[in-house]
């Protein structure tokens, strides 16, 4: 239970002594100015023409907040359960490969930022750093392993071995990138992270790839993930290979249909995450919030559902619990957050997202995030009404 107190929750970023961009569109424009065009391009842009992307925007701006008053709101429970662990906070940091790109100490200084605000931290199999290096960076963060299939199916099996033995304490595997999207800003850029080597953290570090190399040569390691991580044969045999493998709750990211949801259940998936992508790689795909009540409805309560996909503001994350995710997940903010100021610019993005969640669920009246759910929002298009 956080007190809301009688404050100004705004007040300590207006006598902030270095100012600190407020919301996601002014750290976009910082993070174009301070990085190069092809990663920047990278991090920012969504597939095709981009219209997932402006989907995903879109989706959050339809809804409005009809707010109840006199309700006692000095008194804010923002906490959820997941696996049955507690957390103070209904965000986590979604999956973001190559975090070098933006900083030097990339994975790293994330891990260390959700260590200290105790946010579930997701690290991508193509990160940067090895999970073991991120395990050891943070020894108490919650951490669950992002698992890219893996054409060698050895290799999917030993990196999800790995993550259990490092403590890692859930596996998401993500399943709407069995191929890259058609992403034409990094073709205008002439831009390849994993050809420059981004990507090497987990597959270096693994003795099963490693071992399927012909040599121990950077062109040979390049060709290597480039034939593993994409993956066009992965179904739900697989999945179940992988549940019967791992003690560990497995969950998938990238739901975005309610059958697909309730397959995942019949298949024993422990957890959801509904995502697009961040736009990144099917356009023209419905916005992930559009896609979430089809998905509560048919999932019922029976698995944890995330939301990720424009979550860039704390109103966003209250729409998306207030429709009936669990949690929602964090992708470009915190990264705009790593590149310009590494794991302070991290906790600093996450930290405002929070008080504003904050301030917000005061402010539409409600105490919880159960209560939330309660809480009446209208469709701009007069159509639908919770
Ligand atoms: C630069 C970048 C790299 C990403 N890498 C991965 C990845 O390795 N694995 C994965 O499952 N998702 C990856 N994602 C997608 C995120 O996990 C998440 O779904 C998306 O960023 C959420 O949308 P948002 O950026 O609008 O918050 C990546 C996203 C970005 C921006
Ligand atoms: O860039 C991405 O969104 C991503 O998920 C990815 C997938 C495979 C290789 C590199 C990045």
């Amino acid at each position: 239970m956080t007190k809301t107190t009688n404050g100004d929750l705004l007040l300590k970023n207006i006598t902030a002594q270095s100012p600190f961009p407020i919301c996601f569109d002014d750290l976009e424009k910082a993070v174009a100015e301070k990085m190069e065009a092809g990663p920047f391009g990278y991090i920012r842009s969504g597939a095709g023409g981009e219209q997932t992307l402006r989907n995903n925007r879109a989706a959050f701006e339809k809804y409005s907040i009809v707010p109840r008053f006199l309700n006692d709101v000095s008194n804010v429970d923002t906490s959820i359960k997941l696996f049955g662990k507690t957390y103070p906070t209904p965000f986590l940091f979604a999956p973001v490969g190559m975090n070098k790109m933006a900083h030097d100490d990339g994975e790293l200084a994330v891990v260390r930022a959700a260590q200290q605000l105790k946010i579930p931290y997701i690290q991508s199999t193509v990160s940067s750093y090895g999970l073991e290096e991120v395990a050891q960076a943070a020894p108490t963060a919650t951490k669950w392993f992002q698992l890219y299939w893996s054409t060698n199916e050895e290799i999917a099996y030993s990196m999800a071995a790995r993550a259990e033995s490092a403590g890692f304490e859930a596996i998401v595997l993500t399943v709407d990138t069995v191929m890259l999207g058609w992403r034409e800003e990094d073709v205008r850029n002439q831009f390849s992270p994993l050809k420059l080597g981004y990507a090497r953290g987990n597959y270096i570090n693994d003795p099963v790839f490693m071992a399927s190399l012909p040599d121990e040569s950077f062109e040979s390691y390049v060709q290597g993930v480039l034939q593993n991580v994409f993956h066009p044969t992965l179904n739900w045999e697989n999945v179940r290979e992988l549940k019967r493998r791992s003690n560990l709750p497995i969950l998938l990211k990238g739901i975005l249909h309610p059958e697909d949801a309730k397959l995942a259940i019949e298949n024993g998936i422990d957890g959801i995450i509904v995502s697009n992508h961040g736009g990144r790689q099917l356009d023209g795909v419905v916005g992930s919030l559009d896609a979430l009540p089809a998905i509560v409805k048919a999932v019922n309560g029976q698995i944890p559902i995330i939301l990720d996909s424009g979550v860039y503001r704390g109103m966003d994350a209250l729409k998306a619990l207030s429709l009936g995710a669990d949690a929602v997940a964090i992708g470009r903010p915190f990264v705009y957050g790593l590149a310009l100021d590494g794991q302070h610019g991290v906790e600093k993005v996450m930290t405002n997202l929070y008080d504003e969640l904050k301030v917000s669920i005061a402010l539409a009246g409600a105490t919880s995030l159960p209560a939330l759910r309660n809480i009446t929002l209208v469709k701009k298009d007069g159509v639908d009404e919770k």
